[in-house]
């Protein structure tokens, strides 16, 4: 099973779920909305693993990104501009190419079965996640009050304040929450929002492998390496 048990972490009684790289590998859809926007742009066209390393942060620090690579010099304007047509390209493309990691529906009715409450805590423009959900066959896991994403104003991870109004929607203290995710951001957040975090290791993290940041972060790492998740 791709995910710990919850008897191994200490004290859980609610799990938070990244969505990007770690429920879903949905990188390819990512790169074909970048691509298409950057065509609509008449900018060069990026690889795959570049996108990659722009993923993490939200949609608007992926514009951002995206812009500083490609049109240098772009201002707040076309930022918020590139952001939106990204978001319209996303929005109309279906999710094509977006596949779930293995064993994620099995795992998730796993917790589901043992009584875990279970929130989405996402970086992803509110607007796509209910597209993802249902094209993955994952609606049925997370209520619509519980896909919390930073649209209405919220920071997105590595700030807490997603993670804190997920534990306070599932009535559960954030020292009893587990945070799942791929990337640096989603294991920042948790600290700071006094939660424990478990790292996937095929996701994306911004291209760092994220072994070798959680050993950075932490200066050694516990987890032997064949085994599919790091706790940092
Ligand atoms: O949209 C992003 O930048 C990443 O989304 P995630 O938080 O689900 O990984
Ligand atoms: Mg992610």
């Amino acid at each position: 099973m791709l995910f710990v048990s919850v008897q191994s972490l200490e004290k859980i009684e609610a799990i938070l779920f990244d969505l990007d790289g770690t429920l879903v590998d949905s990188l390819p859809d990512l790169h074909f909305g970048i691509e298409q926007v950057l065509r609509k742009w008449h900018l060069a066209s990026m690889s795959e693993e570049e996108v990659g390393r722009y993923i993490g942060k939200g949609v608007v620090n992926l514009a951002q990104r995206v812009l500083q690579a490609r049109l240098p010099g772009a201002g707040e304007e076309e930022i918020q501009k590139f952001t939106r047509d990204y978001v319209n390209a996303l929005s109309v493309s279906g999710n094509a190419h977006t596949r779930l990691m293995p064993t994620v529906k099995e795992s998730l009715a796993a917790l589901r079965a043992d009584g875990i409450p279970l929130a989405l805590v996402t970086n992803k423009a509110g607007a796509l996640i209910g597209d993802v959900l249902k094209k993955t066959e994952l609606e049925g896991f997370f209520p619509e009050n519980l896909r919390i994403s930073p649209d209405g104003g919220l920071s997105p991870k590595p700030a807490p304040d997603m993670l804190l109004l997920a534990s306070r929607r599932l009535g559960v203290p954030a020292g009893q929450c587990a945070m799942f995710g791929d990337s640096r951001n989603d294991a920042l957040a948790a600290r700071a929002a006094g939660m424990q975090s478990v790292l996937v290791r095929t996701g994306y993290n911004e291209g760092v492998p994220i072994d070798r940041w959680a050993v950075r972060a932490k200066g050694k790492c516990h987890m032997p390496a064949q085994r599919d998740y790091v706790t940092p």
